[in-house]
């Protein structure tokens, strides 16, 4: 059993997520043509391509946000849909985009609760926020992730890029995301931050998590992705195993030719 994890018990390496042929068109702008591929349990997968390839559309269709013109999306080899972000969320797909969508004076506890802040009864009956429970919820996410902040009751505005993207990922985690979808999470970033999120993404694999990675930066990508997948004109332009490629072959799939 070492190799099964508490992430709805998917063993590391098998299928988490599958996107079967999926095509999405906006009128006659044909964004994504005939797409398949495939995300396990404890791999991450990049996501490249230049500007207008089709990673967002790709992004915003396993997540909810757009529906597909056609092709399938599995999870643990259930075929799903989705009409609503929330939907996607429910069962386990999070996506961070790069605004990290925090509330800015607010605490990591309870930036994890936003929105479905915990209640508590004062005097038997007196519905009051559950402060505690958001506190230990900050203190146990950011351990899982192994990540330290000097003030766990201090407003995320206080906090640096590398530790509100902690954040934003310990929200993900604390409700169970089992992948990850993380667009361009390292571009606002110092070198230093950028390691820091590098090393979260680490952690998330160790977990057994799924993660996609949307970079520009091939020297993240080949820091923390096992698989690559290029996208170019809306249309699959090559997957490689990172062991086995190189920056200029990434890049001549990414320019075509
Ligand atoms: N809502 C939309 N309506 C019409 N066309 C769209 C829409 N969204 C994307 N497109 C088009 O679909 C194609 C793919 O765009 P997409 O944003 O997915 O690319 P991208 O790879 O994410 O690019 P970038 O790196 O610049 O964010 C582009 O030609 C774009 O103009």
């Amino acid at each position: 059993m070492s190799d099964m994890t508490p992430i709805g018990q998917t063993p590391i390496g098998e299928p988490l997520l599958e996107v079967r042929n999926l095509s999405k068109n906006f009128g006659p702008v044909q964004a994504l043509n005939d797409l398949t591929m495939m995300v396990r349990a404890g791999e991450v997968v990049a996501l490249a391509g230049d500007n207008g390839a089709g990673k967002t559309t790709l992004i915003k269709a396993i997540s909810g946000v757009y529906q597909p013109s056609s092709g399938e999306i599995l999870l643990k080899g259930q075929k799903v849909s989705f009409n609503s972000p929330q939907e996607a969320r429910d069962i386990g797909i999070e996506t961070i985009y790069q605004d990290l969508a925090l509330a800015d004076n607010l605490t990591i506890g309870a930036n994890i609760f936003l929105g479905r802040e915990p209640m508590r009864k004062a005097f038997g009956f007196l519905p009051v926020l559950d402060r505690a429970k958001m506190a230990e919820a900050a203190k146990s996410t950011m351990a899982l992730l192994d990540f330290h902040v000097s003030r766990l009751d201090a407003p995320v505005s206080n906090f640096s890029g590398g530790q509100r993207q902690a954040v934003a990922i310990g929200r993900a985690v604390y409700w169970n995301a089992q992948i990850l979808i993380m667009d361009e999470p390292t571009a606002a970033l110092g070198v230093p931050e950028q390691r820091k999120v590098i090393q979260l993404i680490h952690q998330l694999k160790a977990q057994g998590r799924g993660v996609i990675f949307i970079s520009h930066n091939l020297q993240d990508i080949f820091a923390v992705a096992d698989r690559i997948v290029v996208l170019r004109r809306g249309v699959q332009a090559g997957e490689r195993r990172i062991s086995e490629t190189t920056h200029d072959e990434v890049v001549k799939l990414m320019v075509g030719g």
